[in-house]
């Protein structure tokens, strides 16, 4: 009987790290995508800078948001979600903008 648990909570552990392992790796895929992601709005930024454009452009923001939307729910993510973690780079985007410009 006690064997028995012992393979069930060895399994658990077992599964748990497997799960913690491909956290790990999706997470580094996210960080070194956001990365990059930043590269292209930093030459944004500073094309913007250069030509007196406005910092943000909410009609590109409705496009986007429309657009992961619709991925999210492919993707079986929450939309809202999607929504709110795009809203929230955009913002931190627009934050370097504005340094650019003063
Ligand atoms: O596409 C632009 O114009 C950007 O400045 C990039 C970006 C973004 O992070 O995707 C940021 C601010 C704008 O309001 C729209 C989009």
């Amino acid at each position: 009987m006690t064997d028995m648990t012992d393979d069930v909570v060895a399994r658990a552990a077992e599964l748990l790290k497997d799960h913690r392992a491909s956290i790990d790796r999706l997470d580094a895929i996210l960080i070194y995508t956001l990365g990059e992601r930043f590269k292209h709005t930093q030459a944004v930024g500073k094309l913007k800078a250069e030509h007196d454009l406005p910092p943000s452009d909410p009609t590109r923001e409705s496009a986007q948001i429309a657009r992961l939307e619709e991925l999210a729910i492919q993707a079986d993510l929450d939309p809202d979600f999607a929504k709110k973690f795009l809203n929230f780079i955009i913002q931190e985007v627009i934050r370097h903008h504005r340094q650019h410009q003063s």
